[in-house]
């Protein structure tokens, strides 16, 4: 059902040092911060030749990443983005197989303009799982 990895995300305390420290240290293609108040967080994307890094920040007050930041307050890896060709046919079975799809169980638009949804990360092996409809 899942197909390529879209990308990792990685929470950040402060997102123009992240965003410098690939540009810089790692010499990455680093893009501009794209708001997403309807997920709660500030987004910085770098371009690697196979996927992608989501440099992610919290926004507004209720941002969904503010309790992983106070409990990794260095950062950390946040989450893994799949690809799936039927967002609304891998949620149906995820959830017939007793998977906890989160939020209203509706797919939101994404930082890509494309359908989103995440899976517990208690579900899957501690790891929270994003999946995107390509
Ligand atoms: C823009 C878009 C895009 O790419 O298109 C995005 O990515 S938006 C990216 C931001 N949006 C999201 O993450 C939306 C989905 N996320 C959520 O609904 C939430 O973050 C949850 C995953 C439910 C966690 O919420 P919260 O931290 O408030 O809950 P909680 O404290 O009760 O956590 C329950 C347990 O899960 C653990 N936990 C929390 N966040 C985790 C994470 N990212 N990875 C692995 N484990 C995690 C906690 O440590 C805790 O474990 P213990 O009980 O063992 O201590
Ligand atoms: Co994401």
């Amino acid at each position: 059902m899942i197909g390529r990895l879209n990308h990792v995300a990685i929470a950040v305390p402060d997102l123009d040092a992240a965003a410098d420290q690939y540009r810089n240290a790692l010499g990455a293609k680093v893009g501009a911060p794209q708001a997403e108040p309807d997920h709660g967080v500030t987004v910085i994307f770098i371009e690697l030749p196979n996927t992608k890094i989501e440099l992610l920040h919290p926004l507004g007050d209720d941002s969904p990443i503010n309790g992983f930041l106070e409990k990794n307050p260095a950062g950390g890896i946040h989450h893994i983005c799949y690809e799936v060709d039927d967002i609304i046919a891998a949620r149906d079975h995820l959830k017939s197989i007793g998977a906890r799809v989160l939020g209203t169980g509706e797919p939101k638009i994404g930082a890509h303009g494309k359908p989103v949804l995440f899976l517990h990360p208690k579900d899957f092996n501690g790891a929270l799982v994003e999946l995107e409809e390509v």
